[in-house]
């Protein structure tokens, strides 16, 4: 009988083959593949000795499983297929992936709740186990419904299978260097008692292409229990590597980003030069003499007597790279993988506010050349253009959005809606500006952008804030009740509980210092940190950013990606961001400035020279990928002895 089951008929553009866990059926995806979009197509695997299969004898072995599985999905080549296995089951989907090579290709294998083929299981003698002592785990795991554990009958049946499969699991043996070509995402749920984010690391040992560790918040079941989180996720991997196949990849033009260093020099040959200096910390220099000075205060100021702003510089000009010779990195890719979205870079241009105050075009200018270089925009929830209008501009490249918790929750629930609907795929929650920051700059020339009316259009667009004003309200009135609820000063870590249950977008926290808040940041639902000072501008005198980056790092242990911002001015201070443990980093002035210098051009410019710098750092200290930046490439100026110098 062949094993393959279908609950929802859909005609997807990819396939998603589900493997159940040890005493499972085809039953346990049911809601899973109910949360699926209709273009993934959703099959599970039925094991003999259950469910619609229970007069067959259970298997004896993985192996067995896999090539009954192999057998039945070898004709399932005409879409892509993916292969995702739930603890026992992701063994058996990885031996299915191995013997399905050269006849159907997998496009990617996902791993839930399941230790490495390699990694002792330590899966206890079930045999030797009294049923009490079986059921107990299996209350204590979930997973196997409490009307089914107090059944006799049901509860008996269970536990044949559960013994079967154990013991095909004993079994089975694996060695170090079985690996399969599809790459490889491994989730883990936030509290699984039986495996950690650590534990899964070395999947990788298992694939010869990417390896990606997922977190889901849950336990060992978060991937069925949590249906809607997962399907998000899921959604988000298989739709990217579809997009990616329809492109034939991102490096078709076969060119790199250290490739401008050539592109300007050929460029001066016929007279031609870049539109802005290629040293972008000399920018900001630039546009003092260029923006009007209420606009050069607004984008350029910091709190107080600015020591946290300088520090953020200091703390990047007294870490120095070390450079390794001779390794032969000459096939460099910059792409990282962030909470299931591929980047093709470890940068994003950091939200910032109306926009409009340095260029007529504001953040369109800045979404087309995001667009146009490939690097994902944060767009503010403060924009001087709606949301919807900046989507239009954004192209293919992901677009993120930065919310700031409006205290009108109905408000919040909205651009959340709008967010989602405009093509969104993450947001980034800021937490460290409930109160703005003392800024002398701004200060002195009396100067707020809001209250003058720009930067409110996310507002002044919006049912919901309209809801709360007559029919007609004048601007100045839009203003009063924009200053009223756009911030929650009161909002604490349950807010963003709140957030995680309205939306099943991953939300990044921004504006962490602390390594108490990570942990708290995590335990409330976010998906991922970013470290970050707001440039200086909230609480003067408070830690560099990059200082803070190691500590927070550690704290969260892998659990999510962290990202940092404050500070960055060039493509080796990414490179030195990413060596002490960021996943990617914002940039926030200097493409600002490069907006109000030169529009949508200076904007790419930035982009451009950043993205440069950054691949020729990655040459120059030997690395192939952004992973490849460790601690050891860093010195740490500060704690050298003289002896040293
Ligand atoms: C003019 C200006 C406006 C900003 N507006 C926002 C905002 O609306 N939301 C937000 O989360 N951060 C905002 N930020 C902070 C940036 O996202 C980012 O944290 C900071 O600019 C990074 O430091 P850098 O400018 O040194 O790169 C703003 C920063 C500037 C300079």
């Amino acid at each position: 009988m062949n094993g393959i089951r279908t609950f929802h008929h859909r005609d997807g553009t990819a396939r998603l083959v589900c493997f159940p866990h040890a005493g499972g059926g085809a039953s346990a995806f049911l809601a899973l593949s109910a949360a699926l979009p209709d273009d993934i197509e959703v099959h599970a695997v039925q094991y003999p000795g259950r469910q619609d299969r229970r007069s067959e004898p259970c298997a004896e072995a993985i192996e067995d499983l896999a090539a009954q599985a192999a057998t039945a999905l070898a004709g399932y080549d005409d879409r892509p297929l993916f292969l995702l296995g739930h603890s026992m089951g992701a063994l058996v989907a990885f031996e299915t992936a191995r013997l399905l090579r050269g006849r159907a290709a997998v496009t990617r294998l996902f791993a839930s709740a399941a230790r490495p083929p390699a990694a002792d299981w330590a899966e206890p003698d079930v045999d030797a186990l009294a049923d009490e002592q079986i059921v107990g785990e299996l209350r204590r795991l979930g997973g196997v419904p409490e009307p089914v554990l107090d059944d006799p009958e049901m509860i008996g049946e269970v536990l044949r299978q559960l013994r079967a499969d154990v013991r095909a699991l004993r079994r089975y043996r694996c060695g170090d260097d079985a690996a399969v070509a599809a790459p490889l995402t491994v989730l883990v749920g936030t509290d699984d008692p039986k495996n950690s984010v650590a534990q899964m690391r070395d999947w990788a040992r298992h694939t010869t292409g990417e390896h990606v560790v997922e977190t889901l918040h849950g336990g060992h079941f978060a991937l069925t229990e949590r249906a809607a989180e997962a399907a998000a996720l899921l959604t988000r991997y298989i739709r990217t590597d579809i997009a990616e196949r329809a492109n034939g990849g991102d490096r078709a033009n076969g060119t790199a980003p250290a490739d401008l260093v050539r592109e300007i020099l050929v460029a001066g040959v016929n007279g031609r030069r870049p539109p802005l200096s290629t040293d972008l910390t000399t920018l900001e220099e630039t546009a003092r003499t260029k923006l009007p000075p209420d606009a050069f205060a607004y984008v350029a100021g910091t709190a107080g007597s600015g020591a946290t702003g300088r520090a953020n510089r200091a703390a990047f000009e007294e870490r120095r790279l070390v450079p390794r010779m001779l390794r032969g990195a000459v096939h460099r890719d910059l792409t990282v993988r962030l909470a299931g979205q591929r980047l093709p870079a470890p940068v994003l241009l950091a939200p910032v506010a109306a926009q409009t105050v340095v260029h007529p075009q504001g953040e369109l200018a800045t979404a087309r050349a995001a667009a146009e270089v490939g690097v994902p925009f944060v767009l503010s929830t403060f924009a001087a253009h709606s949301l919807e209008e900046v989507a239009e501009q954004s192209g293919r490249v992901p677009r993120w959005f930065q919310l700031y918790l409006p205290s009108d929750r109905a408000v919040a629930e909205s651009l959340v809606r709008r967010a989602e609907a405009g093509g969104y795929t993450a947001l980034v929650v800021t937490v460290d500006a409930a109160y703005l920051g003392f800024r002398p700059m701004e200060l002195d020339n009396a100067y707020s952008p809001f209250l003058r009316g720009t930067g409110i259009a996310n507002f002044t667009t919006d049912p919901a804030f309209r809801a709360g004003l007559p029919d007609g309200a004048e601007p100045a009135a839009m203003v009063r009740r924009w200053a009223e609820i756009s911030i929650d000063p009161a909002a604490t870590w349950d807010g963003l509980a709140w957030l995680r249950d309205v939306t099943d977008l991953p939300v990044f926290v921004k504006g962490i210092l602390h390594p108490d808040d990570a942990r708290l940041a995590v335990e409330h639902g976010a998906r991922g940190l970013v470290v970050s000072n707001h440039g200086g501008r909230q609480l003067d005198g408070s830690t560099s950013a990059l200082d803070a980056l190691p500590a927070v790092r550690d704290a969260v242990a892998g659990r999510v990606p962290v990202l940092m911002d404050s500070g960055v001015r060039s493509g080796t201070d990414v490179a030195k961001a990413l060596a002490l443990g960021a996943d990617a980093v914002l940039v926030g002035r200097p493409y600002v400035y490069g907006l109000g210098l030169s529009g949508q051009q200076g904007v790419e410019h930035v982009l451009r020279c950043l993205l440069a710098e950054l691949d020729l750092a990655l040459a120059l200290t030997g690395c192939a990928s952004p992973a490849e930046l460790t601690p050891d490439l860093i010195t740490d100026q500060r704690f050298r002895s003289s002896a040293a110098e």
